[in-house]
């Protein structure tokens, strides 16, 4: 049976603008884009979890505001569940450091990119969403 993975996303949004990162050319879903954030560790709330990899991966806080989306999608590696929550920064510059490229997009652009699957129904509610609702 494949493996459960739990999975939290950052949508930052800053000046109407969302930040989209690159995987790593050597990962799973390699040069994919994706939400900063990661795999929620055993006691954490995906809250506590999101916060930690934020500032672990982009050098930065932010503060958590609205839910986004919740998908379940099955790769050939497991079976991610991905949370999503709309984010906002509150200190620091996101940097790159696992990533191979970060893009700060306007919601009308983000199908422009090459999006992890897991990650499409995220981008097409923010994509619906009302350009005065953020966090
Ligand atoms: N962080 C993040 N991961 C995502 C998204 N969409 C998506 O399918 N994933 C997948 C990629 C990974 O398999 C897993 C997140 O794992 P991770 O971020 O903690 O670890 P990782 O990149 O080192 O992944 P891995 O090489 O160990 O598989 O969820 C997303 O928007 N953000």
């Amino acid at each position: 049976m494949k493996k459960d993975i739990f999975v939290v996303g950052a949508v930052i949004v800053n000046e109407d603008k969302i930040l989209c990162a690159q995987r790593g050319v050597s990962k799973s879903l390699p040069l994919k884009w994706e939400f900063p954030g990661g795999k929620i560790e055993s006691g954490e709330t995906p809250q506590e979890a999101l916060k930690r990899e934020i500032h672990e991966e982009m050098n930065c806080q932010v503060e958590i505001g609205d839910h986004v989306e919740d998908t379940t999608y099955e790769y050939d590696f497991g079976i991610v569940h991905l949370t999503t929550y709309y984010c906002r920064l509150i200190e620091g510059t996101p940097t790159l450091t696992e990533h191979v490229a970060i893009k700060w997009l306007p919601r009308a652009e983000l199908n422009t990119l090459d999006w992890a699957p897991a990650d499409i129904p995220a981008i097409q509610k923010i994509m619906n969403h009302r350009v005065d609702s953020t966090v």
